[in-house]
């Protein structure tokens, strides 16, 4: 293992940017003679939603438990909340939100016991600007426990305790929160109250939230940015959106005509369509245009990467430079 450094790539002498909540610089991370962090850069933004993404084994946890200050990295620089998290102390600490896998401990403890006895510690951290902890009223009913308050944690059910999670998780109004597959277990109301609950703390709190998950369709519809890691580095970093056009510029038109089925990929779907119907008029039905999902794309990136394409390929494919 080699040495933390210092941070200070952005230059000494460089104002410090107060809405950069995140700063990662060339991350490494040595297991043994594995590489599984291999030069990891990225930055978040007060009140963004960044979701990592990237295949089993491919360092999102690592990641973000070095960011978490949990497991000490072997060399880069890293900045949350303006603090290289290996010297974090316990100020530092009040201002971050982890959202670890399910509660297991003090099962005979009630949920409202557990929560005001965790929060009794953020209190001394309360600022002007944000009060800590959050009331517990107004944090059971925004995580859907409100209804549990009096119930003994061992009673409740697997996604009852994952809502607990995330209200031990952010029961101290964290700047950062850090969410490690959030909504496994979570049936769909819960889901989409959790999804609420997300777009609620970051864009009226200005709370940063960076989650992973496997799941696609959460990532699209929290992402304000997607980063995939593979092979080690970050080999996308964009808006759903943004991913989705780069990746794969081809839309699929899908039409009928005298009750033939027609089908052309094209890169200008606006322009095919306006000249489809030029030329057939009212004789084009069912028309439809398919543009790639996310899920297209990530598997694209995820394969361009396992297919053998050095990372600086399949980041450059996919828009992004590799931070060296
Ligand atoms: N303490 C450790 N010692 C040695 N290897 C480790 C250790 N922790 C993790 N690894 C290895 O590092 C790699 C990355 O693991 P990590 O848990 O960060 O991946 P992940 O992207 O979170 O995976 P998943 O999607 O499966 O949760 C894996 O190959 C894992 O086996």
């Amino acid at each position: 293992m080699t040495s933390v450094t210092q941070r200070g790539r952005a230059g000494v002498d460089d104002p410090p940017d107060a809405s950069l909540v995140l700063d990662v610089r060339d991350l490494r991370m040595r297991y043994g003679s594995v590489d599984v962090l291999d030069g990891v850069t990225f930055q978040a933004r007060r009140g963004e939603v960044v979701v990592l993404l990237g295949p089993n084994g491919a360092g999102k946890s690592t990641t973000i438990e070095i960011l978490e200050g949990f497991r000490m990295r072997s060399a880069g620089d890293v900045s949350v909340l303006g603090v290289d998290p290996a010297r974090g102390g316990e100020a530092w600490r009040a201002r971050l939100g982890v959202v670890l896998q399910s509660w297991r401990d003090h099962a005979k403890w009630r949920v409202e016991d557990l929560l005001t006895h965790l929060g009794a510690f953020y209190a001394a951290y309360s600022t002007d600007r944000v009060r800590r902890p959050w009331p517990l009223p107004d944090l059971l009913a925004a995580v859907g426990l409100a209804e549990h308050a009096g119930v003994r944690i061992g009673r409740l059910s697997g996604g009852q305790r994952r809502r607990l999670d995330v209200a031990v998780g952010i029961v101290g109004r964290p700047e950062l929160l850090f969410l490690d597959e959030p909504t496994v277990g979570f049936d769909p109301v819960a889901r989409r109250e959790f999804h609420d609950l997300v777009h609620r703390l970051a864009d009226l709190d200005e709370t940063t939230i960076l989650l992973t998950t496997h799941d696609l369709d959460e990532a699209e519809k929290l992402a304000d940015r997607i980063l995939v890691l593979a092979g080690g580095r970050i080999v996308a970093d964009g808006s759903p959106d943004e991913l989705t056009r780069r990746a794969a510029g081809e839309a699929e038109v899908r039409w009928t005509r005298d009750g033939e089925r027609y089908v052309h990929s094209t890169a200008d779907a606006t322009r095919f369509v306006r000249e489809l119907f030029r030329q057939h008029g009212d004789a084009v039905r069912e028309l439809e245009v398919r543009r790639p999902s996310l899920e297209d794309t990530y598997m694209a990136i995820v394969y361009a990467h396992e297919s053998g394409a050095r990372p600086e390929v399949a980041a450059r494919a996919f828009g992004k430079g590799t931070g060296r």
